[in-house]
């Protein structure tokens, strides 16, 4: 299979490099991309490929790719009250709304529903790699694996683990947490996808007994695969943690000796890690989500982007849905330059507003470093940058075709705005009418309003269809449920 695009292409190849390139030539064999040759370069080419000038795509005036984006840290099982509970801290926010609605997926059918919306959500707005943590029950994590092969999404997928500190009703033996993680693991090596990754999750260290992070370790050890957990998330968070465990000094050194810091680790939040806990992450190659909205709801601090990227760590970004209100990566990219410019506001405030000094521009990112952070940023974050972030020869085809015109969208383009301008209002502006195309592994997963799905993958029971939503004829929720077209 091989397709040809004509038109500008836009990415970031690394921390506040932007590059534009225009009129360009890409073709993608097999789902990488095979050559980025210049227009003038295109009888040549095509006829290198066996291909005709009418096998182009040429993209229209205000259309451009973009690498797929990448968000580095989801809850699946929140998606459900995405939006809502935004009135308390995290520690009370996880029983009041967090684990009620997680538990709440262990009905089949609810998971298998909403599962599907979820990814459908997540592709409609851009991200073809999403990192998921899923719930504690075994069943509704693996509906949450074959929704996402149907749909074609890309992700790192683990299965929650907790053992204390939780509700009696939204807890597992220490043994049995082991047996479902690795069940959950080999369940996803059996699809034989390559756009799939299992993963290991124990939820933060409050939940985790010291027996329950070893065993995960050592499953991620075995199978060599991903961790994820929280980090230095909260002051409620830290202070539990070390009122369990007083003999380490932070998180980072917790989680260090359970053997939990590995070169595919990924930590969200760590906004209250210090540069030494930064160095120790970057000495074992693990990473950090940031994820700007959740913290300004649940979080205690702004994460200092620059000053960990000064420090060698690998950052990406995340929506952290549902303790971040949105699952749009150009709103994380958003709040994250917002999230930099409140640290200059906070130094300001500190001097008392009377002069601004160099110092306080040291944290302040621009849009070109957020989209970094939601493309090459969270490819590096997460390993897979020799696979996606950017538009490279030999790199998977993860992309987004973005039209800056689209019928009905969010802003207007005038006469005299330069590409890079029109580029800058989709990246502030912008959503998903401006995504006319979604493509993973050079396969178009959407297409206008339609989900297009994985045509590989056969006798899937996850629907494909638009416009479903579920309605509850109990307070429940959970009795008597139908699907109904909205
Ligand atoms: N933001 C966030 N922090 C957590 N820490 C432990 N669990 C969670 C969660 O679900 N969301
Ligand atoms: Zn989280």
């Amino acid at each position: 299979m091989i397709l040809a695009f004509r038109g500008n292409f836009v990415h970031t190849p690394s921390y506040g490099q932007m590059d534009m390139l225009l009129d360009k030539l890409v073709i993608v064999k097999e789902g990488k991309i095979a050559r980025i040759a210049t227009g003038d370069h295109e009888s040549e080419v095509l006829q290198e490929f066996s291909l005709s000038s009418s096998d182009v795509r040429r993209l229209r005036e205000g259309e451009f790719f973009l690498p797929g984006l990448i968000d580095t840290h989801v809850h699946a099982p929140q998606y459900k009250f995405t939006g809502t509970g935004t009135d308390v801290p995290l520690m009370e926010w996880l029983r009041k709304y967090t684990f009620p609605s997680e538990e709440s997926y262990k009905d089949r059918e609810a998971a298998q529903h909403r599962h599907a919306l979820l990814v459908k959500r997540f592709l409609s707005n851009g991200t073809t790699t999403a990192t998921y943590f899923g719930s504690l029950h075994l069943e509704p994590n693996k509906i949450l694996v074959d929704s996402i092969l149907a749909l074609g999404q890309r992700a790192v997928v683990g299965k929650v683990n907790m053992d204390r500190e939780s509700p009696e009703d939204y807890m597992e033996t220490t043994e049995q947490g082991l047996k479902d993680a690795e069940e959950f693991v080999q369940y996803t090596l059996s699809k034989k996808t390559t756009r799939i990754y299992p993963c290991i999750t124990p939820r933060f260290i409050p939940t985790c007994t010291v027996e329950s992070m070893k065993g995960l370790a050592a499953i991620a050890r075995k199978y060599n695969i991903h961790i994820q957990s929280h980090i230095s998330e909260c002051c409620g968070e830290v202070n539990f943690s070390r009122h369990l465990h007083p003999e380490y000094k932070t998180d980072a050194y917790v989680f260090d000796d359970m053997g939990l810091l590995t070169d595919k680790t990924l930590m969200a939040h760590g906004t209250l890690l210090t540069d030494e806990d930064i160095k120790l992450l970057v000495e074992r190659g693990t990473s950090v989500s940031h994820c700007p909205l959740s913290n300004f709801f649940l979080g205690d601090a702004c994460f200092r982007v620059n000053n960990a990227m000064k420090l060698g760590l690998k950052v990406g970004l995340g929506t952290d849905v549902a303790g971040g209100i949105s699952p749009s990566m150009l709103s994380a990219i958003r709040m994250a330059v917002v999230n930099s410019r409140c640290l200059r506001a906070h130094k300001l405030a500190v001097k008392g507003g009377l002069e601004v000094t160099p110092d306080m521009e040291v944290d302040v990112i621009s849009y070109k470093e957020g989209l970094y952070l939601a493309t090459m940023g969270g490819a590096k974050a997460l390993n897979i940058d020799n696979q996606v972030g950017s538009f490279e020869e030999g790199k998977e085809f993860d992309a987004l075709l973005v039209d800056v015109n689209a019928e009905g969208g969010p802003f207007d383009i005038f006469d005299g705005d330069t590409i890079e301008d029109q580029f800058e209002k989709f990246i502030n502006l912008g959503d998903d009418r401006n995504i006319l195309e979604v493509y993973v592994q050079g396969v178009m997963v959407k297409q206008g309003d339609v989900f297009l799905g994985d045509s590989t993958i056969k006798g899937t029971s996850v629907d494909l269809a638009n416009g479903k939503r579920e309605v509850s004829t109990s307070d429940e929720g959970q009795q008597s449920k139908r699907v109904k077209a909205s």
